[in-house]
């Protein structure tokens, strides 16, 4: 694998790109964020393959990566197929509550739900999952250890988590506290939802687990130390937990007092420090004064709303852009995909809509503020364009963009490249002309269609070889199938793309579904109609 290939492993952190972190300090909410940068990973192209197929639920076969090409026949793997990105598409947005036993998760969970009122909401609380205690270890409950992670029934849980993202109702188990079983009273039907939170005092202690979130919330209770780097607690915090902790279990699970101090001090305490403390560091955020902090659940109740409308996979990589669909743009793809469409309807439509997509992708580049003196004598306090950029073409289809970036950048330079593919034997550049100083530029790459993403990736690993910044580079499209979201994506991270529609998938033939047929073929006429 080229050293030009980077990606997060496992979910991104979704949670940054709301929030700086300087501002939540003042609010109380602590984000934490933890890139792993595969590049140092000595990676071949099947190992990225499947890297991606884990994370991402679609197969590839026949993928190619920077020249190197790795045939994966049918036997291997799925063909693509339509299913693996509908599969995809009702992925929950699943959201992970830890910390110390009575810190207020529930509280937190509670407000979150409410405020979610019209969403589709399941709790699953890891306690459904505590093994169900044997004889022997019911004649001596009082030197259980509830508050390990072997207490746990992980695999069980994993399982009903996975039929819930793939759109199947499950049956969880409800504990019993009193009888210490699983199997006192009758399971409860969870259904699959929008959103799934996951509650436990061990729910990020299991990697597999984690894996499965996008979202971490540690709830801290007392003052929060802030020397977070160390997770550093102040005995406010546990002097709360354990005052919660009496309470509760003395007057809802009527246990002894004296029981419950030596659970404490035998189980409860050593556990929250040798295994629930050690695990906020994978939080993406952190809530001091667990359900007081309104401020926080506000915050992360507005950013699951964000991700909730979106589409799945702006949900899973923060640099994808979905422009806002009207009716006009809908009517618009409604030609330009429909084969009766004449040429110079095609072209007409495909060039509104190109225009719409160079705007909101100029929309993307940095700025900086500007005042000017209106004629009324007024000062306006606006922005000025960002200097240095330059678009890139992929030739041919790639060429029909040019125009409404030029009509948008007056005087704007243009460079091209030309890949031509080889059946569905892999990807090669045949030719390029770039600005000589395209590294100090931002870069708009222009192709219409994001299909396999072979395309796509050789084009950005020539601008990356050439000195370009990956975060420099933003790529405007029409359509962008998965597959090639999840390609570019996850070779390149910090690339924004900006596409009008989602598609369904490839074919079989590598095309993207439902499409627009050969976009060159039908722009420039070369089609047999
Ligand atoms: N509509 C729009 N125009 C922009 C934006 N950013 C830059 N432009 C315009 O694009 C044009 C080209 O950008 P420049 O940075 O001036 O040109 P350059 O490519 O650096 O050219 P040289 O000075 O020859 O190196 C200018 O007219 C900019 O005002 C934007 O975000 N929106
Ligand atoms: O993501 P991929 O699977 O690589 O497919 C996308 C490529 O296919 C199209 O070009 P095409 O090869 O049809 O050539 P053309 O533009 O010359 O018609 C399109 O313009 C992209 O460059
Ligand atoms: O569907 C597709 C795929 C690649 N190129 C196209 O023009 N159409």
């Amino acid at each position: 694998m080229s050293a030009a290939l980077s990606s997060s492993q496992g979910r991104p952190n979704w949670s940054t790109d709301l929030f700086s972190t300087g501002r939540l300090v003042e609010m109380n909410l602590y984000v934490t964020s933890r890139p792993v940068d595969i590049r140092s990973m000595a990676m071949d192209s099947k190992s990225v393959v499947d890297l991606i197929e884990a994370s991402s639920g679609v197969h590839f076969s026949g993928f190619h990566m920077n020249g190197l090409v790795e045939q994966r026949h049918s036997s291997e793997v799925e063909q693509p197929t339509t299913s693996a990105t509908e599969n995809l598409h009702m992925q929950p947005f699943v959201i992970g509550v830890a910390g110390g036993a009575a810190s207020g998760k529930t509280t937190v969970c509670d407000m979150i739900i409410q405020q979610l009122h019209d969403q589709r909401v399941v709790l699953v609380n890891q306690d459904s999952f505590y093994h169900n205690l044997t004889g022997e270890e019911l004649a001596r409950v009082q030197d259980y250890n509830f508050d390990h992670p072997d207490a746990f029934d992980t695999e069980k849980l994993l399982a009903s988590m996975d039929k819930l993202r793939n759109g199947k109702a499950v049956d969880i188990p409800k504990y019993d506290f009193k009888s210490y079983k699983n199997n006192v009273f009758p399971p409860r039907r969870v259904n699959p939802s929008d959103v799934i939170i996951l509650e436990g005092i061990l729910i990020f202690h299991d990697p597999r687990v984690r894996e499965l979130m996008n979202m971490k919330i540690f709830v801290d209770t007392g003052l929060l130390s802030l020397d977070t780097s160390h997770c550093k607690i102040s005995s406010a915090d546990a002097d709360v937990r354990l005052a919660r902790r009496i309470r509760r279990d003395t007057v809802e699970k009527h246990r002894d007092i004296g029981a419950v101090l030596d659970q404490y001090s035998k189980f409860v305490k050593p556990a929250f420090d040798d295994f629930i403390l050690p695990t906020k560091k994978y939080a993406d955020i952190i809530i001091p004064r667990g359900g007081d902090n309104h401020v926080a659940i506000d915050l992360i109740v507005q950013h699951i709303r964000t991700k909730l409308g979106q589409h799945d996979l702006c949900k899973i990589y923060p640099n994808l852009y979905v422009i806002q669909s009207t009716f006009q743009i809908r009517g618009m793809h409604t030609l330009i995909r429909d084969s009766q469409t004449t040429k110079h309807d095609f072209v007409f439509y495909a060039d509104r809509l190109i225009r719409l997509v160079v705007e909101h992708g100029l929309g993307h580049l940095p700025f900086t503020e500007k005042q000017v003196l209106t004629p009324t004598g007024s000062v306006y306090t606006g922005v000025d364009f960002c200097k240095r950029l330059c678009g890139v073409s992929v030739i041919r289809s790639g060429e029909s963009m040019e125009n409404a970036l030029r009509a948008c950048c007056k005087g704007i330079k243009i460079g091209k490249i030309l890949i031509h593919r080889e059946g569905d034997n892999g990807q090669q550049l045949i030719y390029e002309k770039l600005p000589q100083d395209i590294s100090e530029r931002h870069v708009l790459l222009l192709d219409p269609i994001l299909g396999t993403g072979n395309s796509a990736v050789q084009a950005i690993s020539l601008l990356l070889k050439k000195g370009v910044p990956e975060s420099n580079i933003i790529f405007l499209n029409l359509i962008s199938a998965p597959q090639g979201i999840h390609v570019v994506c996850k070779s390149f991270p910090r690339i924004k793309i900006v596409t009008s529609e989602i598609e369904i998938g490839l074919n079989e033939d590598f095309r993207v579904i439902p499409g627009m047929g050969e976009f060159g073929d039908r722009y420039f006429g070369t089609d047999d109609n």
